[in-house]
Formats: structure tokens, C-alpha cells, sequence
């Protein structure tokens, strides 16, 4: 098992040049907060709470400007290809075909052809898609496309998935659909996946913890286990999920909660 760690974060972005003296604005505050191989975990929390800067921080994107981020206990400095990102706009190349996006963090690294082709077939075969891998990039719908940068995230083999949002272009018939196919191929994957939403039935759907972050500044309010993933990956359906009265308790919770830290920042502002 290895461990993604967030130990006493904080961050705020640089000044603009020409801006006034002055710190600017601390985005996050004391995160505390531990991601182990195997643990879905989903971040929520109102727009501007600071998710994607936390996401952006445990890519190596950004370095925080007090505590540390470490896997396994060395300090992260930078992108590496034990962490994989996954953003909303699916950011592949559009040069290139399905096969080749997803082939090319191998090639990268210098993997021989054949080898990766070999490779991005079986992703390919993995996210639904092994006829696809000839087709460019403007052929398929938004729902294969994500599918596709997630076959290149799965292609280093990560530790850890990062997941900006992934699903949030999509309508909801496909979200739906796609919800249950990234459960179905992180479990297969065995890495850890931190994944950013706006949707509370998303978290409570796909997650093993939901984390929710308080804004201005960002921080923990809350850290909750759920067992709804692991009901869906033993077979249950989706609807038989929600009907559960644990869940619409736990949805309401969470609702609530958003909201009370939403008015409390309000009233602080
Ligand atoms: N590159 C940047 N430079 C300066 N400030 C930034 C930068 N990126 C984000 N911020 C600020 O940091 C805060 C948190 O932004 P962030 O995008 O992390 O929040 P979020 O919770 O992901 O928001 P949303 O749900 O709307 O995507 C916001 O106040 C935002 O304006």
C-alpha cells in the first residue's frame, strides 16, 4: 500500500506583477489529509473552495507555500508518473488517433512501438473502445474521448489517479453511464483516486471517503466514510442505491453541510 499525504498545506497563489503590496488571499489552510492505493476518495465543496488547487498540489503542478505533499513519505517537486491526471476537457492531441494519445506517456519514457501499441489495445479493450484506437480524436463523442484520457492516465500505470472534474462536460445519461465505468475500471486498477465534483450524488456514488472542503480559506470540514461504491461494484444498481434510506440521509447531510459552510463564509465575507 502506498500513501498520498497532505501534512499541514497551505497555499496561495503569487501576486500578480504590478499588483499592490500585499499577501494575496490564502486559498488553502492546515489540509491534513492522507489518499491510500485501493481509496477512492472524492473532494466537494462550493466553486472557489480551493479543489482544483488542492488536485493541482498533489499533481506537482504547484508547490504549496507552507507544509508538505509526499508519497510514501518523499516529498513530491514536481509531476511524476506515479500520479496521473485526468482534467475535464479531456486535454488529448488532436493530431493524434485514440491509440496514440493513449500510447504516448510510453512513449515518453521511451517504450519501444510495439510494446505500446500492444499496450494501448489492451487499455483500449479495458475502456470499452477496441475499435476505436484508429479513430481521431474529432470523430468520437465526449464520453470516449474522456474514456480515452482515462486509458492514458491508466497507461503509466499510476499510484495515484487524479481526476479534475472528469465527467462534468458530459449530459447526464452519459455522466450516469460513465460514473459506473470509472468505478468499474478503478477497481481494476488498484490505484488510489482522488476525483473533484460538484455533484453530490457523484461523490456518494463513487466514493470510499468524501471529503468536504469549507472555503475562504479552504479547509476540511469534513472527512466521511461511504460504503455505496463497493454496494454498486457487489452488483446493486444505482437506483437500488438511492432508494436506501442511508443514502438519502447521507445526501442530505452532505447538502446541508455545503450549504451551512456556504452561509457561515457569507457572513464572514
Ligand atoms: N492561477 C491562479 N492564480 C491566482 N488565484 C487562483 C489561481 N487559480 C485559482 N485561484 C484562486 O484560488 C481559489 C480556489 O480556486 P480553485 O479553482 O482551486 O477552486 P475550486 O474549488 O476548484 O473552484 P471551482 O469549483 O469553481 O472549479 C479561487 O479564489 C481562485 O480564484
Amino acid at each position: 500500500m502506498t500513501t498520498l499525504s497532505f501534512h499541514d498545506v497551505s497555499l496561495r497563489y503569487p501576486a500578480r506583477k504590478g499588483a499592490s503590496e500585499g499577501q494575496t488571499p490564502l486559498v488553502l489552510d492546515q489540509i491534513n489529509l492522507s489518499i491510500e492505493t485501493g481509496e477512492f476518495v472524492v473532494v466537494i465543496g462550493r466553486s472557489g473552495s480551493g479543489k482544483t488547487s488542492l488536485l493541482n498540489l498533489a499533481a506537482g503542478f504547484l508547490p504549496p507555500s507552507g507544509g508538505r505533499i509526499a508519497v510514501d513519505g518523499t516529498t513530491v517537486s514536481g509531476p511524476g508518473a506515479d500520479r496521473a491526471v485526468v482534467f475535464q476537457d479531456d486535454a488529448l492531441y488532436p493530431w493524434l488517433d485514440a491509440r496514440d494519445n493513449i500510447a504516448f506517456p510510453l512513449k515518453l519514457r521511451g517504450v519501444p512501438e510495439a510494446v505500446r501499441h500492444t499496450r494501448a489495445q489492451e487499455l483500449l479493450d479495458v475502456v470499452g473502445l477496441t475499435d476505436a484506437g484508429r479513430r481521431r480524436i474529432s470523430e468520437l463523442s465526449g464520453g470516449m474521448r474522456q474514456r480515452v484520457g482515462i486509458a492514458r492516465a491508466l497507461a503509466s500505470d499510476p499510484l495515484f489517479l487524479l481526476l479534475d472534474e472528469p465527467l462534468g462536460a458530459l449530459d447526464a445519461m452519459t455522466r450516469t453511464r460513465m460514473q459506473g465505468f470509472l468505478l468499474d475500471v478503478w477497481s481494476k486498477s488498484r490505484a488510489g483516486a482522488l476525483l473533484i465534483t460538484h455533484s453530490i450524488d457523484e461523490a456518494l456514488l463513487l466514493a470510499s471517503r468524501v471529503v468536504v472542503l469549507s472555503a475562504n480559506p479552504g479547509r476540511l470540514a469534513a472527512d466521511i466514510q461511504t460504503g455505496f461504491a463497493a454496494e454498486l461494484l457487489g452488483g446493486a444498481s444505482v437506483a437500488q442505491v438511492k432508494a436506501s434510506p442511508l443514502y438519502k440521509r447521507m445526501h442530505d447531510g452532505l447538502t446541508g453541510l455545503i450549504h451551512s459552510i456556504s452561509e457561515d463564509t457569507e457572513a464572514a465575507a
